[in-house]
């Protein structure tokens, strides 16, 4: 299968802090990989590399075969792991947003992804809360017709039954053709979703692999062996 993301030794500095070392990862086309790491282990860091939101300082990323810019900003759909609508739009004026910004955005999609998370055009983006916000992001995310997804910590810090819809959502809206990569360290939650795993630690790739055969060699769940490598 070929690679749609292709990561050539990257090294990411902070000052004196080094983010990521050398890091070197294909990620290949249809499938949904996910990011796995403790808090620092650099995977915002990737994901800002892959949005071309940061520039490594060492090593070569390809994006369907071009460095982050404007074209990979066409094919890639990011959910941030923060907000980043106005707080004075409500939801219709969040939609009109995307609509105007990406032409691949498809509007009846997200309207019944809206409809399903239990969230209504009216609402306000200040009052919403911080689960509200996350399904609604990723509502908007989701109904990009891209062809790689990026999803940085798309259920931190919403509650279990929040947690379920957008999971549900992900599963639901996910086309094989395109490729879903996703950071979490709520592994337990999501390993269901990925068909392959890479273990980050350090700002390296300890380990990666198809999830169903590393669970079958090393005999435990994913989330078993996060806690085997990071506990
Ligand atoms: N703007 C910055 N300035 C200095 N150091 C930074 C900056 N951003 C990140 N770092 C450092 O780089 C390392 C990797 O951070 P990064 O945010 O990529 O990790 P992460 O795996 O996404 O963590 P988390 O799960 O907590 O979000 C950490 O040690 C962090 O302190």
């Amino acid at each position: 299968m070929e690679d749609i993301i292709k990561i050539k030794g990257i090294t990411k500095t902070y000052r004196n802090k080094r983010a990521l070392d050398s890091l070197s990862l294909n990620i290949k086309k249809g499938g949904v990989i996910g990011i796995l790491g403790p808090n620092g282990s650099g995977k915002t860091t990737l994901i800002k590399i892959l949005t071309g939101l940061l520039r490594p300082n060492k090593g070569e990323v390809l994006i369907d075969g071009k460095t982050p810019g404007t074209y990979t900003k066409s094919i890639v759909s990011y959910l941030p792991d923060r907000n980043f609508l106005y707080e004075w739009m409500n939801i219709e004026d969040a939609i009109g947003f995307f609509k105007d910004f990406y032409e691949d955005f498809d509007e009846d999609k997200a309207i019944n992804l809206l409809e399903f998370m239990g969230l209504n055009k009216g609402m306000k983006i200040k009052e919403l809360s911080k689960g509200m916000h996350e399904k609604l992001n990723l509502s908007l995310v989701l109904s990009r017709n891209a062809k790689v997804y990026i999803l940085d910590e798309p259920i931190a810090g919403v509650d279990p039954v929040a947690r379920d819809q957008i999971l549900d959502a992900i599963v639901k809206n996910y086309n094989e053709e395109s490729t879903m990569i996703i950071t979490t360290h709520l592994v337990r939650d999501m390993e269901n979703l990925f068909d392959d795993v890479a273990f980050l630690r350090g700002g390296t790739i300890e380990l990666i692999g198809n999830a169903e055969t590393l669970r079958e060699e090393k005999g435990m769940q994913i989330d078993d062996l996060y806690k085997e490598i990071f506990g």
